[in-house]
């Protein structure tokens, strides 16, 4: 798939203010993001080309939420073959939870080891780990019995919190990621774990009529997608089950919380990291 890649300057310069642009970013097609590690430095992001559209980013920019921010960019296409190698030069280091999960890529040596080990080659899809959203769901997967469980990914992306559910013994789990970029590299991490319970599906809430129902569903996606999509997800998940998502900021779990309520849903825990939430909710009805 072809990409554009964007160079973001904002002024003043914050590791919060790149967060807010990126959460909006990603409300209009951007899928990847590298945030600037030093002073100067610029943040990054990856839009599909056929998803870009200029004026959808002019408005996110007029509309950003904070005053006295000043945002400019420039952007060039980028070659997809590059993305691979960007992550293993700069940026992507095993992420180790305690002494239950790492999450390394084949290129990384002397990695360390624990209950559940995975291997994830991320090219341009989310979800390495490193992101606070991804790193909370892998928390909350790991709080849970899933021996036995029906799992759905929705907003599947590296495959990898579908890849720990299978690792804990989920049966029969179903990824979903509405970008076919996603979608094959998500097969690709499979085979990479050598597992061969998980099916990869390419669409989006619309499709799951006649899938399910499912004991766990994730969605680590973001706000819109999960207010607008809840009651397709919630309609196939059994009773008693569970309901985990993330990809939206603390101050919006009010409403999160108000939209799972109304399908029947009670908040069994929220945890937030850098202002991101994750939260788990059962079904009661
Ligand atoms: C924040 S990433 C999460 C990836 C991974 N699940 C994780 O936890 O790191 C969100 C993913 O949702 C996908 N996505 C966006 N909108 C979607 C929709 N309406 N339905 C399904 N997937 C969607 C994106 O392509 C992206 O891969």
């Amino acid at each position: 798939m072809r990409y554009l890649e964007f160079s973001f300057k904002l002024t003043p310069q914050s590791s919060d203010f790149e967060d807010v642009l990126i959460d909006l970013l990603g409300e209009i097609g951007f899928d990847s993001f590298l945030k600037s590690t030093a002073p100067d430095e610029q943040m990054r992001g990856y839009i599909p080309v056929k998803d870009f559209r200029e004026t959808d980013l002019k408005n996110c920019i007029a509309d950003f939420p904070l005053p006295d921010v000043d945002i400019s960019y420039t952007y060039q296409e980028a070659e997809d073959k590059d993305w691979n190698e960007v992550w293993e030069k700069n940026y992507f280091e095993p992420l180790v939870i305690g002494d239950q999960c790492v999450v390394a890529a084949s290129f990384h040596q002397n990695i360390p080891q624990a209950k559940f080990n995975i291997i994830i080659n991320p090219k341009m899809s989310f979800g390495t780990g490193h992101h606070e959203t991804t790193s909370q769901m892998l928390k909350a997967i790991l709080s849970l019995d899933l021996k036995g469980k029906k799992v759905l990914d929705m907003g599947c992306g590296t495959g990898l919190l579908a890849i720990l559910a299978a690792m804990k013994g989920a049966d029969n789990c179903m990824a979903i990621d509405i970008d076919e970029w996603c979608v094959n590299n998500a097969m690709e991490n499979l085979a990479l774990n050598h597992i061969n319970n998980i099916e990869v599906l390419l669409g989006d809430a619309a499709g799951l009529k006649d899938k399910g129902p499912f004991d766990v569903i994730l969605a680590n996606i973001h706000l819109n997608v999960i207010l607008n999509d809840m009651p397709d997800y919630i309609e196939r998940l059994n009773p008693s089950g569970y309901f985990l998502t993330s990809g939206f900021y603390l101050d919006d779990l009010p409403r999160i919380k108000e939209k799972a309520e109304s399908l029947g849903l009670k908040l069994i825990t929220a945890t937030d990291e850098r202002l991101w939430c994750c939260a788990v909710f059962q079904r009661i009805e």
